[in-house]
């Protein structure tokens, strides 16, 4: 079985080096922090759980085509750690939710232009200390190449259960854009507005979600699924999530969080992206007025509430019928 290689040792790649490990699999873990744990083994992006002395630790990235290469640094390091550190792995698999800033692109994306390797994508409901403690968790791995079965096996474990697609916009678009929802999700619970009003978003949120996937080419059997509706419904209900905890912040509940919140970025970008496509994306755009300080939280709520009403479907996702 082929070699994996986990680069980004924050939370979530910690969580999965430590479950592949746990699986049995060969596993290194790369990271500019790994030499502040290297002997402790004790890695403060992941609390409570130790990284084994079986992972290997490195601070260089070092892959040849026998490795797996997974790639678990934010999504705006991403681009940047590829174009510096140029790897030529078997397979490079995107664990990263969001849209890179500055290019409006998707991670695969950048590694189809960076690297000369298959891309995929690795996203789902997963918090990284569920499956740290090897908590069940299914996921998908998303691929347009002939990699695919091949990573499935091997990324999967007994608790770990990776469901394949072939539409890696699709389930990496859904990892993105679910977080903007759970920020929106966050400042309605933060600003006293209720279960029902967090239901409403989250239900409009996904016809957003939907809507710019389509534009985007992606299948919407896909938004329905793990990388779509499982995520969003676990990320606006949660407070373990960082870009819930962030919206409860904006919304006036307690502190902002200062862990990575990939969906201060991915508001923005998805803004300036949506406006490109001619999609309408009302719940996103509040969320970057507010995340940029542009509207308050009033300004916000008359923004959706004064929409004229209009159909449930298929307006949610025919683009074409906002025009
Ligand atoms: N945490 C979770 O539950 C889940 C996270 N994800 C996704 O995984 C991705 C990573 O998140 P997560 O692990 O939680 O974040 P963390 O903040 O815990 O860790 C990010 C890691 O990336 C490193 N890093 C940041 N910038 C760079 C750079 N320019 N070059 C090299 N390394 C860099 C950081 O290094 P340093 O420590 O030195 O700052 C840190 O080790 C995100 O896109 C997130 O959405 C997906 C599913 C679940
Ligand atoms: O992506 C996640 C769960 O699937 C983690 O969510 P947060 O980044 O909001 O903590």
């Amino acid at each position: 079985m082929s070699k994996i290689t986990v680069a980004g040792a924050g939370a979530f790649g910690s969580a999965l080096a430590v479950a592949l490990d746990m699986a049995g699999r060969e596993v290194t873990l790369v990271g500019r922090n790994v030499d502040a744990f290297r002997s402790s083994r004790d890695n403060p992006r992941l609390k409570g759980v130790p990284i084994p002395e079986s992972i290997t630790l490195a601070t260089e990235l070092n892959v040849t085509r026998d490795d797996i290469l997974l790639l678990a640094v934010p999504m705006q390091a991403l681009s940047g750690y590829l174009e510096q550190t140029r790897p030529t792995p078997k397979a490079a698999v995107a664990c990263s939710k969001g849209v890179d800033l500055a290019s409006g692109r998707g991670p695969t994306a950048i590694i189809d232009d960076l690297l000369d390797a298959p891309s995929a994508i690795l996203t789902g409901p997963s918090f990284a200390a569920d499956i740290a403690r090897g908590l069940p968790t299914a996921l998908v791995i998303a691929t347009r190449s002939d990699t695919g079965a091949d990573l499935q096996e091997t990324l999967s474990t007994d608790t770990l259960r990776l469901y394949l697609s072939d539409d890696p916009i699709g389930a990496e678009l859904g990892g993105a854009l679910k977080n903007v929802i759970a920020i929106a999700c966050g400042i309605c619970i933060g600003a006293g507005l209720g279960e029902s009003a967090r239901a409403a978003l989250m239900t409009r949120g996904m016809a957003e979600m939907l809507r710019m996937a389509v534009a985007m080419g992606a299948k919407p059997e896909t938004l329905a699924g793990l990388a779509g509706f499982g995520d969003l419904a676990l990320t606006c209900t949660s407070a373990q999530s960082r870009n819930f905890s962030f919206g409860l912040s904006l919304g006036g509940k307690g502190p902002a969080p200062t862990a990575t919140t990939e969906g201060r970025h991915t508001a923005r970008a998805i803004v300036k992206l949506a406006e490109t496509k001619g999609v309408d994306m009302p719940i996103a755009k509040m969320v970057a007025g507010m995340v940029e300080g542009d509207l308050t939280l009033q300004q916000a709520l008359s923004l959706l509430l004064s929409r004229p009403l209009t159909k449930e479907w298929p307006y949610a996702y025919r683009t074409d019928l906002h025009r």
